[in-house]
């Protein structure tokens, strides 16, 4: 696992979306290969948004042959209710870049058999041929997706019962109404997110500080499923400086430090492939 730490949540929201801008454009995806990748919802991954609509707007990012799948949605509340995932996901996002809304896939909060409309969740991703890239957000309890704690390590896309932290802290949405936060959600597993090649998760504000520190320093735990990124062997979790506020220093430095390292060995690459290219332009001229 590799973290990342950065000033302030905008800068944050910047290294995420040149880092899934990277990984768009390097996979160079197709209408037969699509870039698979999942998306949350939440105030943190809003940076991370702002600064893709941004690339996609100056023409250096294409969401043509991006498929996507959501992580969670709300039981029972209507599609269209502006705190709906759904809703969110097209005035923040989707709206924005040219992603056509035949390739989004959120999952359906009031479909009459909601067991089955998980299970088809997984078989679409499934014949995607999985995700490429997991992107998440955490709840102030740790929670990965809408996986509250007690969630098995390996579950799947299911119904989810709302832990009363969950929904005490999503009431600031629904006039501060606890009464109004639906109890339940649809939600992508921990195992769901697992099985994807990479997963990047975006942890900002003292909030989050404790639910980091629990996933990072301590032990894989079903309580802090963030944990579970553990046992991923892709996973990067970016931070601001705030959301370290519970680490120890040691760990702040450690990761610090191999960021430096890892950036002086692309430094470095980058410096011999241009080597390189001289060396080659030279001798194609002798
Ligand atoms: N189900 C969502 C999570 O997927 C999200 O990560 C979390 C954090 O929200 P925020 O980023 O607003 O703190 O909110 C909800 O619980």
């Amino acid at each position: 696992m590799r973290l990342i730490i950065r000033d302030d949540a905008a800068q944050v929201g910047e290294y995420i979306a040149s880092y899934i801008a990277k990984r768009i454009i390097e996979f160079d995806p197709t209408p037969t290969k699509p870039f698979v990748l999942g998306l949350p919802t939440g105030s943190s991954p809003i940076p991370t948004y702002k600064a893709l609509i941004a690339r996609v707007k100056r023409g250096e990012l294409s969401f043509k042959h991006v498929v996507t799948f959501n992580m969670d949605e709300y039981v029972g509340l209507p599609r269209d209710h502006p705190e709906s995932y759904h809703s969110f996901m097209f005035r923040e996002f989707f709206s924005h870049v040219d992603i056509p809304p035949t390739q989004v896939h959120i999952l359906n909060g009031n479909a009459p058999d909601l067991a089955a409309e998980c299970a088809a969740y997984e078989a679409s991703i499934r014949e995607y041929g999985g995700i490429e890239l997991f992107l998440g957000g955490i709840g102030e309890d740790g929670h990965i997706a809408f996986n509250e704690p007690g969630s098995s390590l390996a579950s799947r896309t299911r119904i989810k019962t709302l832990a009363y932290d969950t929904i005490l802290a999503n009431a600031r949405f629904f006039d501060n109404d606890i009464a109004k936060v639906p109890r339940m959600a649809l939600t992508v597993g921990v195992g769901t997110v697992l099985d994807s090649r990479e997963v990047v998760v975006v942890v900002t504000g003292l909030r989050k500080a404790l639910a980091l520190g629990k996933a990072i320093e301590d032990g894989v735990n079903h309580l802090w499923t963030l944990s579970a990124l553990q046992l991923h062997p892709w996973a990067l979790i970016v931070v601001d400086e705030d959301a370290t506020s519970e680490l120890h220093v040691k760990t702040v430095k450690y990761f610090k430090s191999i960021e430096r390292v890892q950036e002086e060995v692309e430094r470095t690459q980058a410096e011999l492939r241009r080597r390189g290219k001289e060396a080659g332009q030279v001798g194609s001229m002798e």
